[in-house]
C-alpha cells in the first residue's frame, strides 16, 4: 500500500497555509446554481474531490451519477434528480453503498418522486424514475441520522409547485449544517423560516448573484492541532472569516481551551500558543467533522476530556469510533465509551520512534494523526486518501520545513 513518512517536527517559525476552500459551501452553492435560472458567479470552489465530482456529474449529466465517497453529493444529488423529474441511477464507492438513504428516499417518495432500489433496501445504488406532482406540502423527517437528507430537500423546497414545511423528529445533529444551507438559500434570494423544530419554504426563485465560498474550517482544524500539540511557532490560516457559515469555526472556542490564541486579522486567523487549560467534556453533536482532531490533540497534550454526541461517527467514511480506538492504541491512548454516549479520551501514554497509520479510507484519520510529527516520525498509509476534502493537504504540511517521503 501507499504511504508517506513524515519526519519528527522539530520546530517551525511563522507559516502560513494557503487552505483549500470548504466543500460543504461549494457543493451547496452548486446545487443552487443548478436551480437558478439566470446566471450565478461562483468562485473559490473547492478543489476537494467531492465538489470536483459535484461539477462534473452536473455538468456532464450522464445516466449514472457515481459520486464515489462523497456523501453530499449523493444526498444532494439524489434530492435533485427526484424532485427534477430525471431518470438517474445514483451509486458510489462501496462504502458509499453502506450508509444509509432510506430516510431521505421516504421524504422524496412522500413528497411525490418516484425511486426504486437496485440492491439493498435503504441503500445506494438507487435509481430516480420522475416525479409526476407534487403529493405533500409537509412532511416530518428524522433529524438524528444526516443533515445532509434534510439540506437536500430544503435546497429544492423553492421550486416545489406548493413550497415545503418540514418538521424535524428526534435529536436534531449537525444543526449548523442546516442553518449553513438556509443562510446560503437566503445570499441567493429565498426566504425560509426556522421556528422550534419547523423549517417553511414557500414557493419562489432563487435569484443569481455572486459567491465567494469561505476556506474550509475542518481542513482547518488540523492546523490548530498541530499549533496546540507542538508548543512552537505560529500559523496563519488564509481565507477565514469570524463570522462564518460553516459550524466547524467552533474550533475556534474548542483550541482556545487547548492551548491555542486565535485573532482574526488580514483576511484570515493567526494561530499562537497560550497555557492549556483543559477541556474536561465536549458535545460534538453538531460539529461530528472535528471528533478525530480533537482526540488526537487531546491524546497528545495529555487531556482527559468526554466526548459525547458522537453517534454519526459510525456511518461516515469509515466507523470512526472504530477507527480513532485502532489508531489512538498505537501511542497508549484510549477513548473508551465509560457511560453509553459518553467517550472518556485517555492521554497517550508512551509515543514510540515511529509510528504508522491506518487511514480506512477515510481522509480525516490521515489529516487529524499528521500533528504527531510535533512527537515522532510518522508513517500514513494511503495518504491520497486526503484528496476527498484537502488534496494539498502533504504539500502544505511541508511548508512547516518538513520532508515529505512517498513510497509506493
Ligand atoms: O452537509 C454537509 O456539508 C455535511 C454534514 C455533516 O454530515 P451529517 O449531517 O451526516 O452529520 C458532516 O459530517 C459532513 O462532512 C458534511
Ligand atoms: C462526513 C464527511 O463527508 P460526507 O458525509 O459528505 O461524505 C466528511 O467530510 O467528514
Amino acid at each position: 500500500m501507499k504511504s508517506i513518512e513524515l519526519p519528527l517536527l522539530e520546530s517551525f517559525g511563522k507559516v502560513r497555509i494557503p487552505l483549500p476552500s470548504s466543500k460543504s459551501e461549494s457543493n451547496r452553492v452548486l446545487i443552487i446554481d443548478a436551480l437558478t435560472e439566470g446566471e450565478n458567479k461562483l468562485s473559490n470552489l473547492a478543489e476537494a474531490r467531492d465538489t470536483q465530482t459535484m461539477i462534473r456529474l452536473l455538468k456532464d449529466d450522464p445516466e449514472i451519477l457515481d459520486v464515489l465517497d462523497a456523501g453530499t453529493t449523493m444526498r444532494f444529488l439524489t434530492a435533485y434528480a427526484a424532485l427534477n423529474n430525471k431518470v438517474k441511477i445514483l451509486t458510489g464507492t462501496p462504502r458509499m453503498c453502506e450508509r444509509p438513504i432510506g430516510i431521505l428516499v421516504d421524504a422524496l417518495r412522500e413528497i411525490g418522486a418516484e425511486i426504486e432500489y437496485l440492491k439493498n433496501d435503504g441503500f445506494p445504488p438507487l435509481r430516480t424514475l420522475g416525479f409526476a406532482g407534487q403529493k405533500a406540502s409537509e412532511i416530518n423527517i428524522r433529524g438524528d441520522v444526516s443533515s445532509q437528507y434534510i439540506s437536500a430537500l430544503l435546497m429544492n423546497a423553492p421550486l416545489l409547485p406548493k413550497g415545503l414545511a418540514l418538521n424535524l423528529t428526534g435529536k436534531v445533529g449537525s444543526r449548523t449544517y442546516i442553518s449553513m444551507t438556509l443562510e446560503l438559500m437566503r445570499t441567493f434570494g429565498v426566504d425560509y423560516q426556522f421556528e422550534g423544530n419547523r423549517i417553511t419554504i414557500a414557493p419562489q426563485k432563487y435569484q443569481a448573484t455572486s459567491f465567494s465560498v469561505e476556506s474550509d474550517w475542518s481542513g482547518a482544524s488540523y492546523w490548530f492541532s498541530l499549533l496546540a500539540c507542538s508548543r512552537s511557532g505560529e500559523l496563519f490560516l488564509d481565507g477565514l472569516k469570524a463570522d462564518s457559515l460553516q459550524g466547524d469555526a467552533q474550533i475556534v472556542p474548542i483550541m482556545d481551551r487547548l492551548g491555542v490564541e486565535s485573532t482574526f486579522r488580514d483576511g484570515g486567523v493567526l494561530l499562537k500558543h497560550q497555557p492549556i487549560r483543559g477541556l474536561p467534556e465536549f458535545d460534538f453533536t453538531h460539529c461530528p467533522d472535528l471528533a478525530q482532531t480533537v482526540a488526537v490533540t487531546c491524546a497528545l497534550t495529555g487531556q482527559q476530556t468526554d466526548f459525547t454526541g458522537l453517534e454519526s461517527l459510525r456511518i461516515k467514511e469509515t466507523d470512526r469510533i472504530d477507527a480513532l480506538q485502532k489508531e489512538l492504541a498505537k501511542i497508549g491512548s484510549k477513548l473508551e465509551e465509560r457511560r453509553p454516549g459518553v467517550f472518556t479520551l485517555v492521554p497517550a501514554e508512551q509515543i514510540p520512534e515511529m509510528v504508522e497509520i491506518e487511514t480506512y479510507d477515510d481522509h480525516r484519520m490521515a489529516m487529524a494523526f499528521m500533528p504527531l510529527i510535533s512527537k515522532t516520525k510518522l508513517r500514513v498509509l494511503d495518504p491520497e486518501v486526503v484528496n476527498k476534502s484537502y488534496p494539498s493537504f502533504w504539500n502544505h504540511c511541508e511548508l512547516l520545513g518538513v520532508k515529505a517521503k512517498y513510497q509506493d
